[in-house]
């Protein structure tokens, strides 16, 4: 992706992934995350290109909360769009913070099995899966229907 120079002289090029950490940097800075004082930011590209975000939002009914991959996944939908090529979470710490259970079957939802699942730290890119490694035996959305 090319961006267009912010002020004269030298042209910014930025890849696809440093946009998609920037997205979800800037998610994450605006997560609602006040129980577990955990900041998640989430960005995603679909095929159309066009990158969506999202980050956690959590309720005083622990459980209500929501997770940052949820919120981008509502964002993508609401745009209209359904089909995910990849998708990058973004936290703090040391460990590596792959998308929980639940979203991994949200992501299932609109993603085929080679969609990429990137993991990052604040300081970039950790390591990189595909969904299918992630959910292996997915159960999909073509999976459970049943024809007439
Ligand atoms: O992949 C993840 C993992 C955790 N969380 C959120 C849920 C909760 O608000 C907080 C602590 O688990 O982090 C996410 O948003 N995405
Ligand atoms: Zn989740």
């Amino acid at each position: 992706m090319r961006w267009k120079p912010l002020s004269g002289g030298r042209e910014i090029t930025m890849n696809s992934l440093d946009q998609l950490f920037s997205a979800a940097m800037a998610a994450r800075a605006n997560a609602y995350a006040p129980y577990s004082g955990f900041a998640v930011g989430a960005s995603l590209r679909t095929r159309s290109g066009a990158v969506f975000s999202g980050a956690n939002v959590e309720n005083a009914s622990y459980p209500v909360g929501t997770c940052a991959e949820a919120s981008a996944i509502s964002a993508m939908a609401l745009a209209g769009e359904r089909l995910i090529f990849e998708i990058l979470i973004v936290a703090d710490g040391e460990a590596l913070v792959t998308p929980c259970g639940a979203c991994r079957q949200r992501i299932r939802e609109f993603a085929a099995a080679d969609a990429k699942i990137h993991v990052a730290g604040l300081d970039g890119l950790r390591a990189s899966f595909t969904l299918d490694q992630l959910l292996p035996y997915a159960f999909g959305p073509s999976v459970g229907k049943v024809s007439p």
